[in-house]
This record gives structure tokens, sequence and C-alpha cells, in this order.
């Protein structure tokens, strides 16, 4: 799916150095189909990782994307420049009116923090309540997964007794539902998180579907009953090397953080590490498109 993106968003560069399918402006206004509107509230603080690895995803399918990339009005952050920001991203006040076909919203380095003690929660719970009425379905992420399932569900999330963080096996509930449409039994997928949430409160929870879950990680993906949200717990969207990026940045911070499990080949954190989880990345985001977010959508909203 060709991406439609700012004409010099840095990632643009990288992306067309991947070769993946990125469409100036120009060219996408002479195609006559109708672009899916996808918003991305970016939540990371490194967020030109983050645009990368999302677009990227958002790139590998036969439609016509526009993005658009919304920031926090309530919260500044503190690791990306301004400049970027005013160049790239905008934020809900701009957005309220539109209808968007698919919503995405990140993680975040926030799980310590009760959700109420979020600088943002209040704008967050605002997106999320709109989404119900203008987005055809949003997928959330990580952090993102556990607002979600605290915010609509009622499902909050707990400690654990130290950071989990690693690439873990994960196996499907019901191979027959078309988000995990081509999955393996068993695959792999990258967490990197403090708390997790409750596989009963979810299992039990009438309004939504576990389909996927780990013996180390927990719930991993959650679909609400009526399709329209989307929690994976997880961070499929990381590139190979962003554990170890977290974890050469915690030691450095000092904190008491162990190595990423299942990660460094023979834990020799001087060994690169594989990607052994791209694929289904990539299927997950190409299912989420295509029956939740394309066959779904309207073509023109009422
Ligand atoms: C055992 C431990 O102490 S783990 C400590 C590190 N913890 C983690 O990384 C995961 C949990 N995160 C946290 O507990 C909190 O984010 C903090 C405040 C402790 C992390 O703070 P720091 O590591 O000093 O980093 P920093 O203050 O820059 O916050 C990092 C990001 O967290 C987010 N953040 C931090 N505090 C808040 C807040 N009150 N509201 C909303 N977002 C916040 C921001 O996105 C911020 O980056 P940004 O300003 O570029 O957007
Ligand atoms: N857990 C990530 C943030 C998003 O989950 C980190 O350690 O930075």
């Amino acid at each position: 799916m060709p991406i439609n993106i700012p004409e010099h968003l840095p990632a643009g560069e990288l992306l067309k150095e991947e070769k993946i399918f990125v469409m100036s402006e120009g060219r996408a206004t002479s195609q006559d189909i109708r672009p899916l509107n996808i918003l991305i509230l970016n939540l990371m603080p490194e967020k030109e990782k983050t645009e990368l690895q999302l677009l990227r995803l958002l790139g590998n399918t036969p439609l016509q994307v526009n993005v658009t990339f919304l920031n926090t009005a309530t919260y500044e952050s503190k690791n990306v420049s301004k400049n970027h920001l005013d160049s790239f991203y905008t934020t809900f006040e701009y957005v309220k009116n539109r209808r968007f076909d698919g919503l995405i919203i990140t993680g975040a380095p926030i799980e310590h923090l009760a959700f109420e003690d979020v600088q943002y929660w209040d704008e967050l719970k605002e997106i999320m309540d709109w989404s119900k009425s203008n987005v055809t379905s949003v997928l959330h992420i990580c952090w993102g997964a556990q607002a979600a399932l605290y915010h609509h569900f009622g499902i909050d999330k707990h400690d654990l007794s130290k950071k989990l963080s690693g690439v873990f096996r994960h196996t499907l509930t019901d191979p027959t539902v078309k988000l995990t449409r081509g999955f393996n039994d068993i695959f792999e997928a990258p967490h990197s998180r403090y708390t997790s949430v409750s596989i009963e409160e979810i299992e039990q929870n009438a309004d939504l579907q576990l389909l996927a879950l780990s013996e180390d990680a927990g719930a991993f993906i959650v679909l609400s009953k009526d399709e329209k949200h989307i929690m994976i717990t997880g961070h499929l969207e990381y590139d190979a090397c962003t554990l170890g990026e977290e974890y050469e940045r915690d030691l450095q911070k000092g904190i008491d953080i162990e190595m990423p499990e299942n990660y460094f080949p023979n834990n020799d954190p001087t060994k690169r590490p594989l990607n052994t989880w791209r694929s289904h990345t990539h299927l997950l985001f190409s299912n989420w498109l295509n029956y939740y977010v394309y066959q779904e959508t309207p073509y023109e909203w009422e």
C-alpha cells in the first residue's frame, strides 16, 4: 500500500532506501481511488523512530494511505524537536471534526504511572471516546492497549516484579479470526513493559476476545467483540535493535534492568539480534488494514 506522507518527512528518505512504496502528494491526488485516512497518535518519546516503524508497515499493502500524525496538546514532549512537531504533527483540536478510517495509539514509557497521573490522560480519554464515532478501527499498542482496556473495558494494569523485556513465544486461540490470518500456530513477538493485564479478566469480559497469548508475556492480542478496538500488548512494530537500545538506555540511566530474554544471540549483547517477528508484524498490519479498515469503512461518511 503506497503511503502518502508529507513531502519532507525524514522517514520518507529512509523508507525509499528500504524500497517501501512512498507516494508524493502529487501522484496521490492523481489516482482516482479514495485513500484510507489513518491517524497515528504517537506517544513514544523517540517519535521519528516510531514513525518509521509504523509507516514501513502501512506502506506494505496495495491501498493508498494518507497518514496524519497526532501529538498531545496537554503534554509537551521533551525528546523531539518543536520544529519536527510543528512540521509534521497536529493536535486533536484540528482533527476532531474529521472522520478517519483507522487510528493507531502507540505505546509510551509511563506504565509505572497510574493512568490518572499521566499528564495527557484526560486528552487521551477524549480521543478514545471520539474514536468510537469518528474512526472505523483503532489499533492500540502496548501502553496504548492497556489504556484502552482500562478506559473502554474497565480492566486495569498491574505491576510486574521486573520489566518484561524480550522476545516471547505466542499461540493463537482461534486461527480462523481474520486479524491473525496466516499466522503460525506458534509465533514470536517482542514485549517491553513494566505492567500487564489479567488474562482471566479479559476472558470473563463479554465484550472482548483474547486472540493470542504467551506463557511468559500473558495476553497479547485482544479484539473487542464489535471488532472496532484491537489491543496489542507487545511491540510487533519494533526493529531488531529496539529492545537492545532500550536495554542500553536503561543501563545508562542506572536502572536495575535485566537483559532482554531470548533476544541477543547466546545472550551476548555484543551480538546483533535477529528480527524473528517481522513476518507476523506485516501480516497483522495487512490484515488490520484490509479486514478491519478497508472492508469496513464507508466510502463516504454520512
Ligand atoms: C524501576 C524504574 O524506576 S523504571 C524507570 C523508567 N521507567 C520506564 O522507562 C517505564 C515507566 N516510565 C516511567 O516510570 C516514567 O515515564 C518516568 C517519569 C519515570 C520516566 O521518566 P524518565 O526516564 O526520566 O524519562 P522522561 O521524564 O523523559 O519521560 C520519558 C517519556 O515518558 C513520558 N512521560 C514521562 N512522564 C510523563 C507524564 N507525567 N505524563 C505523560 N507522559 C510522561 C513522556 O513521553 C516522556 O518522553 P517525552 O517527554 O519525550 O514525550
Ligand atoms: N517500554 C518501552 C516504551 C514503550 O512501551 C521503553 O522501555 O521505552
